[in-house]
């Protein structure tokens, strides 16, 4: 936390033109507000294609928003980034080649997503399930992520060293094989244009049939920051997937690695160190506890009034085989998330109902 912090002392807040002017002045940097730093770090970190392309995007808008408002009194000081077109200030000029290049770089990012989303489409048919690591920067994600999967992922004690979403399968983590994927850390009060640029990364996060939240246990802000990380899930929409807490860093407590159960035998939490690797047996055991319990796997019988729930499962490709009887029924062998069941009642009606009755069941 170190790094990023003693600058915001300097920078946190919005500031008055005046403000910023003496700053500029003093420092010669135009790094001034929590977003830009925060961007810098990002365009630092990124490693992917998509990565650059939304830290850039992200940048040039942040950037427009700065030249409407508050970066006129600097116009005589600055350069200006383009040619001047005939009868226009240099703001003007500013303004026309950065819209521009945010709507060049949209298309390219639009682009980029939706090979991606093809991608992850293509792994939901393969149907191997998702565990989604995610948590507050510098949790330890990186760290047990590559315990799990014994590769070596950059896992450093500084902001966001992971940007992009890496993703590895692990041949027999719960008996049978599971993708494991590691993505950007979570930080309180991101800024909303931050939340935008990142939520396609975020987004990745829906498809997982096992959401892991990796909390720095040793962290004096942990509450907090546990409260942001859940609050992040729920407005990406993932608030009711399944979701397994782990401790991290637990060698830097008092608390013993291991499984935490509640009186319902039921797993609440697990402790462990990424670090020096206690406890790992006892997440491996949780992890596949937790990740088979948001998948359906069972017959379903449809009757000729259920004709569009019947089309909506071969269109999810949930369907595993389907044998017709003499009376016209229609008996499914389906698998598929617990999430897509719930989608399927909003159908209403009797299909709606019988998914209630048979499925979620
Ligand atoms: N003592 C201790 N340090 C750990 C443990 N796990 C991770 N760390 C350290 O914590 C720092 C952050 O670890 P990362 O794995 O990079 O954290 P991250 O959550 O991936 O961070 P971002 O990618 O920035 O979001 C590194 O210095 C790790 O060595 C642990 O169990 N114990
Ligand atoms: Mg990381």
């Amino acid at each position: 936390m170190a790094e990023l912090s003693a600058e915001l002392v300097l920078v946190n807040g919005r500031l008055s033109p005046i403000q910023e002017r003496n700053l500029v002045r003093r420092l010669g940097v135009n790094v001034l507000d929590r977003t830009t730093l925060i961007l810098d770090i990002f365009a630092q970190r990124a490693r992917s294609h998509e990565g650059k392309l939304q830290v850039e995007l992200a940048q040039l808008k942040h950037l427009s928003t700065r030249l409407v408002r508050g970066w006129t009194h600097l116009e005589r000081q600055r350069g200006g980034i383009g040619m001047r077109g005939p009868g226009e200030t240099q703001l003007e000029t500013d303004r026309r080649l950065l819209a521009n290049r945010i709507r060049a770089l949209t298309a390219r990012l639009d682009k980029v997503e939706q090979r991606r989303a093809e991608g992850r489409r293509a792994r939901e048919r393969g149907e191997t399930p998702l565990i989604a690591l995610v948590g507050y920067t510098n949790a330890g994600k990186s760290t047990l992520f590559n315990r799990l999967t014994e590769s070596a992922v950059m896992a450093r004690d500084q902001l966001f060293a992971t940007l992009d979403p890496t993703v590895r399968r692990i041949e027999s983590l719960a008996g049978s094989p599971v993708l494991l994927s590691d993505t950007v850390g979570f930080i309180r009060d991101l800024p909303h244009e931050l939340v935008a640029a990142f939520r396609a990364t975020l987004e990745e996060t829906l498809g997982a049939s096992l959401v892991v939240h990796v909390i720095d246990a040793a962290d004096p802000d942990r509450a907090r920051h546990q409260a942001v990380v859940e609050e992040v899930l729920d407005d990406i929409g993932a608030a009711d997937l399944p979701l397994l807490r782990v401790y991290n860093k637990a060698d830097l407590t008092d608390h013993a690695p291991g499984l935490e159960r509640d009186e319902g035998g039921e797993i609440r939490a697990v402790w462990v160190s990424a670090a020096t690797g206690e406890g790992m047996d006892a997440l491996k055991r949780a992890l596949s506890e937790r990740v088979g319990e948001g998948r359906i796997h069972r017959w379903i019988d449809l009757g000729p009034d259920h004709a569009r729930l019947r089309s909506r499962l071969f269109a999810l490709g949930v369907v595993q085989q389907e044998r017709i009887d003499e009376e016209g029924i229609c008996h499914l062998e389906v698998e598929l998330d617990r999430r897509d069941a719930r989608l399927l009642t909003r159908l209403g009606g009797a299909d709606g109902k019988l998914v209630e009755e048979v499925l979620l069941n």
